[in-house]
């Protein structure tokens, strides 16, 4: 119930229903090691508190290098679509997704930014109000992996450290023979370790890890939004005026306001 009116929502899809805590990938870098959902947020779902907290979604920002691979993560995962060629991301572009999670609707909008520089700074205002910032680099490419540290000092300038968890996600496994795969991996989880950051390791052409790694971001967001609901009224990102407001094609588009701004930088 949300101010007296029962909701109704289109069902969505088996693999968007999570009623199991998701796993981590590697306990070494990890936001929690638990392997349930908080005692206090499973009883408020079964006093179906999500309707009356205004409970509804979460801002997740995809960050790094030009050519690491965000855009086809997040095609692997919205789409389930793999693209070889690359198509540069200008400016932001953002999907969102509906899950069900402990039985109630609950979405991510997910922006994808452009890593090259010169449509850095029309990407860096879509950063605030992010509850989830994702790193991602490309594990065939070191620098990249160097490179993330900075990424995460640019996206806490737009956000409060205490609302934001991080994930450090290394695309392109598919192109690593095993033994070097774990070379990088262990350096990726040193990184991970020191910014505080749960790691993945995905592939988006083979598909790999890629729904494992978002169905633990949908977890962590919603367990993270209801803990701080529950505490103290509605929390910061929820009902800000960066999310939910969204009216594809039209002039509420928030791409389409930064059309006439791409010769900014
Ligand atoms: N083999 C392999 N190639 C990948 C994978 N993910 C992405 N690529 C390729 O890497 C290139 C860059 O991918 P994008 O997703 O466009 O990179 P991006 O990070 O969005 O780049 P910008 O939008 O410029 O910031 C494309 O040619 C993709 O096909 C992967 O998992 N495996
Ligand atoms: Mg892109």
């Amino acid at each position: 119930m949300e101010n007296g009116k029962m909701q109704f929502s289109a069902p969505v899809s088996r693999d968007r229903v999570i009623s199991k805590f998701p796993k981590w990938y590697t306990p070494q870098a990890c936001l929690q090691t638990k392997d349930h959902w908080h005692v206090r947020v499973k009883t408020a779902c079964k006093d179906r508190a999500p309707w009356s907290l205004g409970m509804k979604m979460s801002k997740v920002v995809v960050v790094g290098d030009l050519y690491v691979g965000k855009t086809c993560l997040i095609n692997r995962f919205c789409k389930d679509l793999f693209d070889r060629d690359y198509k540069a991301t200008i400016g932001v572009d953002f999907e969102i997704e509906r899950f069900q999670l402990l039985g109630f609707p609950y979405s991510l909008q997910i922006w994808d930014t452009a890593g090259q520089e010169k449509f850095k700074c029309i990407a860096s205002t879509y950063y605030r109000g992010a509850q989830i910032i994702i790193i991602v680099f490309d594990l065939a490419d070191i620098r990249t992996l160097e490179h993330t540290r900075q990424w995460l000092v640019e996206a806490m300038k737009e956000n409060e450290p205490r609302s934001c968890s991080v994930f450090l996600i290394g695309a392109k496994r598919d192109l690593l023979a095993s033994a070097e795969c774990q070379r990088v991996e262990r350096d990726a989880i040193k990184m991970a370790a020191d910014m505080r950051a749960e790691f993945w390791s995905v592939s988006s052409k083979t598909g790999e890890n890629v729904q494992e790694c978002f169905s633990r971001v949908a977890a962590v967001a919603f367990e993270d939004s209801m803990l701080q609901a529950l505490q103290g009224g509605v929390p910061s990102h929820i009902g800000s005026s960066d999310l939910i407001k969204i009216d594809r094609g039209t002039a509420g588009d928030p791409r389409a306001a930064d059309e006439n701004r791409l010769t900014c930088c």
